[in-house]
């Protein structure tokens, strides 16, 4: 990361702050048996279906963030990460579906878990705020916590596309360098925010990481 050591300090802060979440996410028992290769068919495909809802949300957040960026080289990166997110991730999306035997009457029949309502109001209240460090604090929690508990599988990987393909789309080259610019980019414009601004930068980030853990503990609830 491109940050000095006193930026830098702003996104770990924020990290610390949002434990104990932060470690219950990024070692869920979701992610432990995702890469061991035995997580259940069930919980796999609730998660699926409810997490394809979250894109829109997140695309849309996206879009605030390449509006609301202080400069071209910022934007830039986030556009071709929305590219990316909008092809390749919803290709896997159907393949899964497809696989796990979900078809696009039981998507549209299921409703959205609180815990998918709880992350769609986070990311709309993020967007609508149009300002670029609120919507980089989400963003960040979003993909810094998926890198992280991806980059545990260490390159193994389970047998099955639906699980492989889950951890590689978090953990690829790609992936690496644009969470670390990302990271990079929270520490550059929080070292330019006055407190009042930092506390509610950390509000969100502490609150989208209370979302995450929800969002897999869902996955595990009784349909
Ligand atoms: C609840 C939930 N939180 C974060 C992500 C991670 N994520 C969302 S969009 C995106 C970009 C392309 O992979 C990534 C990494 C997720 N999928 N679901």
């Amino acid at each position: 990361m491109s940050a000095s050591p006193a930026e830098a300090r702003f996104s770990l802060s924020l990290r610390a702050a949002a434990e104990p979440d932060w470690s219950a996410v990024t070692g869920h028992r979701f992610t432990d048996e995702l890469i061991a290769g035995t997580l259940d068919d069930a919980v796999l495909a609730r998660y699926l279906v409810q997490d394809h809802r979250f894109i829109d949300a997140f695309v849309a957040l996206l879009g605030a963030a390449i509006a609301s960026a202080d400069r071209f080289e910022a934007r830039i990166p986030l556009c071709r990460f929305a590219a990316m997110v909008t092809s390749d991730e919803n290709d896997y999306f159907l393949r899964a579906f497809k696989a796990l035997g979900v078809d696009e009457a039981m998507r549209a029949d299921l409703p959205d878990h609180p815990a998918t309502a709880t992350f769609k109001a986070l990311m709309a209240e993020a967007r609508l705020t149009a300002d670029y460090a609120c919507c980089l604090a989400v963003l960040v929690v979003a993909e810094w916590s998926y890198l992280s508990w991806a980059e545990r599988a260490g390159g193994r990987l389970p047998p099955r596309f639906e699980h492989a393909e889950w951890i590689t789309l978090h953990d690829n080259p790609f992936f690496r360098e644009f969470v670390g610019w990302l990271v990079s980019e929270l520490d550059r414009v929080g070292a330019m925010l006055d407190d009042a601004a930092r506390a509610r930068v950390e509000d969100l980030f502490r609150r989208a990481v209370a979302a995450e853990r929800a969002f897999f503990d869902a996955a595990y609830a009784a349909a």
